[in-house]
């Protein structure tokens, strides 16, 4: 452990001996956790974070507003415009991909989930679904069927490693939860969850805020700090150890997210792509998702806090949005990209700046908890990357089908717990009616399949299929064709074999499923096949 000595030495010359100022008055067990705290800061680099803090939050904004210019609609792949076969023939690329094990998973979840208002980790929230499944349980469920979906066509034993990116906040609960519910049976060995860095939150004056008399207020550095967080965990060592190539990377908000999607993997691979993003259509000029672009000529993404009003309004001559592509936070990256950046361009990641209320203490030892702004957090994102990359894609997928995240608390009309929730049971109720089959209340009305996903609409039929039967309404006509199920009604694995049985069918026939596949043909949609 560091010596006091030492500490009073280093903060003082980094011009922030006030950090001390409360230590007569902690008890032995305070100073204990205080020094521990201490020793991991990153003395020599905290005069210059905390001059740079309060220089960038003094100063406005850099507006890259005229800089910045659509991406080429030929440079994007799309689900709803590339041709049915390529988009067949990138699936087939990303499943064989997946079937080799050359493909991982990496989840960011080391945010505060503030807006959503809870205490615990964003994953572990239930949002209200029939069978009360949680974001992270949903994942795991994904990661299992994709596993099995390639391996049954490659006849394979494949693993999708899956990577957790914590913070302080988020790793003991995470890593509890994960225990508690047997880690949703996958391979322990195979979920890898580390820690990113968390760095002190500064006045407007550059010093640093204690949040009691024994702490600093500290933040995760942004998702963007998953890059020295992958160094400082040997994460890309684990997977160059394993053979995974092929990293997608997401946030663990989104019910919808398709986890190691292949279709977006292979896109990826085939165009030799080292950073891909996948992105939806804005929905409107306001929405809270940052724009996939060119400045000055190079792809990246400007987030949604640092782009004027008026630039988002923009249209252009068919009366869409000039800057449609939004971010929804789900990337692609080789392996070898990822050992670049972290060996050449980690150091020149922008610092972006979030003006906070952070409760502190004030030099009088009173606990304060401000009621407007008075500090400032320093974050790096995960997508200022993209800028170095030598190929960048940008793969375009359907809202209704892969987006919903989950940011806001009840009540809000957008993005929260609700509209997940209605998101994915609307997607369920499409995949039950293409598939063939028909959904009713208990007063015999039927269900119409909706795409519409907002708080205020009509509930949707309480129907919701597993992640272990389909993983994106694949094999569901041999159970469904020419059914009429009363909901609620959740379509688990026990229930599919009840429904086979019923049939006559044997479990193991798992032929492809013609009518779907005339659906998705029709409407230039994705298919899964085993
Ligand atoms: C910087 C970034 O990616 N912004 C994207 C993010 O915005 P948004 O502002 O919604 O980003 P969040 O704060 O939700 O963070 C995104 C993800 O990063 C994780 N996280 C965050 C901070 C941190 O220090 N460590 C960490 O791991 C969160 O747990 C979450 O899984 O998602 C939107 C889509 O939903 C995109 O349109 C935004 O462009």
């Amino acid at each position: 452990m560091a010596s006091l000595e030492r500490l009073q030495r280093g903060l003082e010359s980094a011009g922030q001996p006030h950090v001390l100022q409360f230590w007569p008055e902690l008890s032995e067990e305070q100073r204990d956790a205080f020094l521990q705290e201490l020793a991991q800061l990153d003395l020599q680099g905290l005069r210059e974070h905390c001059e740079a803090a309060a220089k960038a939050a003094a100063s406005p904004p850099a507006c890259l507003d005229q800089h910045m210019e659509p991406l080429p609609p030929d440079s994007i792949g799309s689900v709803r415009k590339s041709d049915t076969k390529s988009l067949s023939r990138w699936e087939q690329e990303g499943l064989l991909q997946i079937s080799e094990s050359r493909v991982g998973v990496l989840l960011l979840a080391g945010g505060q989930g503030t807006r959503l208002g809870v205490q615990y980790p964003k994953g572990m929230y239930n949002v209200g679904l029939p069978s009360g499944k949680t974001l992270y349980q949903i994942q795991a469920e994904r990661i299992h069927k994709i596993q099995e979906i390639a391996d049954s066509k490659h006849g394979s034993k494949c693993t999708v490693p899956w990577y957790i990116m914590t913070s302080e906040f988020t790793l003991a609960p995470t890593e509890k939860f994960f225990e508690e519910n047997n880690y949703f049976g996958l391979q322990p060995s195979n979920i890898i969850m580390f820690e990113q860095r968390m760095i002190p939150a500064v006045t407007f004056d550059g010093k640093v805020i204690l949040q009691g008399k024994g702490k600093i207020a500290m933040a995760p550095d942004g998702n963007g700090g998953l890059y020295q967080a992958l160094v400082d965990n040997e994460v890309l060592q684990d997977m160059k150890k394993r053979g995974v190539e092929y990293l997608h990377v997401y946030c663990v908000d989104n019910i919808l997210v398709k986890m190691a999607d292949p279709m977006f993997i292979g896109f990826c691979v085939s165009k030799g792509a080292d950073c891909g993003a996948k992105v939806v259509e804005k929905a409107y000029p306001a929405e809270p998702v940052g724009v996939v672009c060119r400045v000055r000529g190079v792809s990246q993404v400007v987030e949604y806090s640092e782009i004027k009003p008026e630039t988002t309004e923009l249209r252009g001559p068919g009366d869409e949005f000039v800057y449609s592509a939004g971010n929804i936070c789900n990337h692609f990256f080789t392996r070898t990209f990822l050992q670049d950046v972290t060996e050449k361009f980690k150091g020149q990641l922008k610092q972006h700046v979030a003006i906070k209320k952070v409760p502190f203490v004030d030099t009088c030892g009173n606990q304060v908890k401000p009621t407007k702004p008075n500090g400032i957090k320093m974050e790096k994102f995960v997508f200022d990357v993209f800028p170095f990359s030598r190929n960048f894609v940008v793969f375009e997928v359907v809202r209704e089908d892969e987006f919903s995240p989950l940011k806001n608390a009840d009540g809000a009309a957008k993005d929260s717990p609700t509209t997940a929730r209605n998101s994915l049971l609307a997607q369920h109720c499409r995949w039950a009616t293409s598939a063939g089959g028909t959904l009713q209340d208990e007063h015999d009305n039927t269900f119409l399949p909706s795409a519409s996903i907002s708080a205020e609409d009509s509930t949707p039929a309480q129907f919701e299929i597993s992640p272990l039967v389909s993983y994106f309404g694949e094999g569901l006509e041999h159970l469904l064709k020419g059914k009429t199920l009363t909901t609620p009604f959740i379509l688990d694995e026990k229930r599919a074999k009840e429904l086979q049985a019923s049939r006559g069918q044997k479990q193991e026939d798992v032929e492809l499923d013609a009518h779907y596949l005339a659906v998705c043909r029709a409407k230039g949609h994705p298919s899964i096949h085993p």
